[in-house]
C-alpha cells in the first residue's frame, strides 16, 4: 500500500510557527481533506512534501509501494501537486502542451498503463478543437485548471496533492473532476486542501485538521452529519483563541 508519513515535522518562518511536532500517516485508498484557517500552513505542507521548500526538522517519507518501504529520499516524480494558480507555459497552445508533456512522461505513463493520445488528455480536460489550439495564457483560469489536474491525474502519481483544486471551475467540470478525484484513491495516496466544507463531506473518506500547528484526523463522527461540521468549525475557532 502507498503511503505518506509525516513524522515529528517542524517548520517557522523566522518566528512564526507553522508546524510543531506534527506527525500524520496519510495512505492509499482514502481521499483526505485538509482542512485549516486561513495561514495555518497547508500549501506549507504540500510544498515541503513537494519538496519545493525544505521542513526545519522532521522526516516526510513516501512508501511507493515499490517494495523498498518508505523512503525520505523520495524521487520528486512520487509527488504530483496540483496548483491553485497553475502553472503552466503561456506560449504554448494546448495542444503542443499536451504532445510535450506526453513525450517527456513516456516512460512514466507507459509504466503506469496510461494513455499517450494527447486527444485522451484533451478530451479528458473538456476542451475543443478551438481550446486546444489556443495559447495556454489566453485560456481562462478554470480551462488552466482542469487541465493542469488531467495532466497530473495521467501520471498516476503515488502520491497525489491537490491544493484548493476546484475554486475556479464550472459546475459541470467541478462535478466530473471530483469524481476523478475519488477515482484516483485506487492508485495514489490523494490529500486536497479546501476551505469548502460542502466539498469535503462529498468526496473525503478522511478529514485531517491543520490545527494547533499539529495534524489531527477529526474521527468518531459520520463525515456527513451537522455535527461534524460543528466540530469542525469548533476545533478551528478554538485555534484563534488559543493563538491570541
Ligand atoms: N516563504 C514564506 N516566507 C515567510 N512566510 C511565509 C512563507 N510562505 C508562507 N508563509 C506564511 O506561512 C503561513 C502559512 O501560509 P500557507 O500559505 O501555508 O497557509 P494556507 O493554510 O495554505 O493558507 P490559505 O488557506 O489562506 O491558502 C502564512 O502566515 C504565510 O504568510
Amino acid at each position: 500500500m502507498k503511503q505518506l508519513q509525516i513524522h515529528s515535522l517542524n517548520k517557522s518562518f523566522d518566528k512564526q510557527v507553522i508546524f510543531n511536532d506534527a506527525n500524520y500517516d496519510f495512505v492509499q485508498g482514502k481521499v483526505y481533506g485538509l482542512l485549516g484557517r486561513n495561514g495555518s500552513g497547508k500549501s506549507t505542507l504540500f510544498n515541503m512534501i513537494a519538496r519545493n521548500i525544505p521542513a526545519d526538522s522532521g522526516e516526510i517519507l513516501v512508501d511507493a509501494d515499490d517494495g523498498q518501504g518508505p523512503q525520505v529520499n523520495y524521487p520528486d516524480i512520487d509527488v504530483s501537486m496540483v496548483y491553485t494558480q497553475p502553472h503552466l507555459p503561456a506560449f504554448m497552445t494546448g495542444a503542443e502542451f499536451v504532445k510535450f508533456f506526453i513525450e517527456i512522461n513516456s516512460r512514466r505513463l507507459t509504466a503506469v498503463h496510461t494513455s499517450q493520445n494527447a486527444q485522451d488528455f484533451l478530451d479528458l480536460a473538456g476542451l475543443s478543437e478551438a481550446d486546444s489550439n489556443k495559447l495556454l495564457r489566453d485560456y481562462s483560469e478554470g480551462m488552466r485548471n482542469k487541465l493542469q489536474m488531467v495532466v497530473s491525474l495521467m501520471l498516476k502519481p503515488p502520491v497525489l496533492l491537490l491544493d484548493e483544486p476546484l475554486t475556479t471551475v464550472d459546475v459541470v467540470a467541478a462535478h466530473e473532476m471530483q469524481q476523478m478525484i475519488v477515482n484516483m484513491k485506487a492508485d495514489s495516496v490523494v490529500v486536497f486542501s479546501t476551505h469548502i466544507m460542502q466539498l469535503a463531506q462529498d468526496i473525503c473518506d478522511a478529514v485531517v485538521l491543520l490545527h494547533n500547528h499539529q495534524l489531527e484526523e477529526l474521527t468518531g463522527l459520520d463525515i456527513h452529519s451537522q455535527a461534524f461540521e460543528d466540530a469542525v468549525i469548533s476545533r478551528l475557532t478554538d485555534e484563534v483563541t488559543t493563538n491570541e
